[in-house]
């Protein structure tokens, strides 16, 4: 299930090369339909000769059908400065930055179909989730796109733009906080006396199979909790630990205080180009 359009990331970063590495893996697009840009020009050299894809400077990408925005919300200005005079109707753009909204997008390249989509780093193993919001240009066919674009490296879901920031605030930080919890259970079974690599690996496959059991079995949360802690046990005693922490008050208040850095986001850009 291939796609047949000429695609241009501009920005190779993190997310820029993790998206273009999965979607070659993914065998969604051929290496010669996929453009590369990035000011980074070594690294940019580099990804593309790895992965055997083609450069350009950020105006020549966009002779692509897509382009997918990838640098930084602070950095989008200055791209759009670059591209701006050649981005007409024929152009989907698709921009991953956090915050931005696509009014500014919309009223900055005046033709374009846009979409905003807040995807995160584990589509790197096609395990990722995408949220996508649809520009007032955008068609049907667009989000069809789109869908199949991060439906190959993962999950997808079409959202309403005024919950972007609280998806970034979710799964778009979300893999940085597991990664942390992950790492502070392995901590923990250290402190025991587990060794490294074992307590590592119990502590990233029970988080795995949580997710999963989770998400096949359809049952809410709670009760999937209710069945690992028996009376007087040892999960009831750690959970109790994790109550009197304040731990799940302090994970919804990184989720909000993310959200609110991405709603900051929309406002630092700096004037118009
Ligand atoms: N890292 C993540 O997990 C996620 C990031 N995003 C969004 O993706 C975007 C990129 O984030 P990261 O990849 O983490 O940042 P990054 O800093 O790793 O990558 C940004 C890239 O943009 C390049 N760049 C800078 N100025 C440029 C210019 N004028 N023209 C072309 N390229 C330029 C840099 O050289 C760098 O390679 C951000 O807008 C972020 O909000 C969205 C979802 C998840
Ligand atoms: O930290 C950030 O700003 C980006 C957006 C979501 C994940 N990384």
């Amino acid at each position: 299930m291939s796609i047949e359009k000429k695609l241009a990331v501009i920005g190779v970063g993190n997310m820029g090369s993790a998206l273009t590495r999965a979607w070659l893996q993914a065998g969604l697009i051929e290496p010669a339909s996929i453009c590369l840009a990035d000011a980074d020009t070594e690294r940019l050299r580099a990804l593309a000769a790895e992965l055997g894809v083609q450069t350009a400077d950020n105006r020549q990408a966009v002779a692509a059908d897509i382009v997918i925005l990838a640098v930084k919300p602070q950095i989008i200005p200055e791209v759009l400065t670059d591209i701006r005079n050649r981005i007409g109707a024929s152009h989907l753009i698709i921009s991953i930055a956090a915050g931005l909204p696509l009014s500014y997008l919309e009223e900055m390249l005046p033709r374009a179909r846009l979409l905003r989509v807040m995807p995160n780093t584990p589509l790197l193993i096609r395990a990722g989730v995408a949220a996508i919001a649809q520009g007032t240009r955008a068609t049907a066919q667009d989000l069809d796109l789109a869908r199949k674009l991060f439906d190959s490296v993962g999950r997808s879901v079409i959202v309403e733009e005024k919950f972007m920031d609280a998806v970034t605030g979710l799964s778009g930080s979300g893999p940085a906080y597991v990664f942390l919890f992950l790492e502070a259970l392995a901590d923990g079974g250290v402190k025991m006396g587990l060794p490294r690599q074992t307590a590592l690996l119990l502590a990233a496959q029970t988080i795995l199979g949580s997710a999963a059991l989770f998400l096949e079995s359809g049952h809410h949360p709670g009760i999937l909790k209710d069945q690992v802690a028996s009376p007087g046990g040892t999960t009831i005693t750690g959970l109790h630990v994790l109550e009197a922490g304040g731990f799940r008050g302090l994970i919804m208040s990184a989720v909000e205080a993310a959200t609110s850095r991405s709603q900051e986001l929309a406002t630092v850009r700096p004037t118009r180009p």
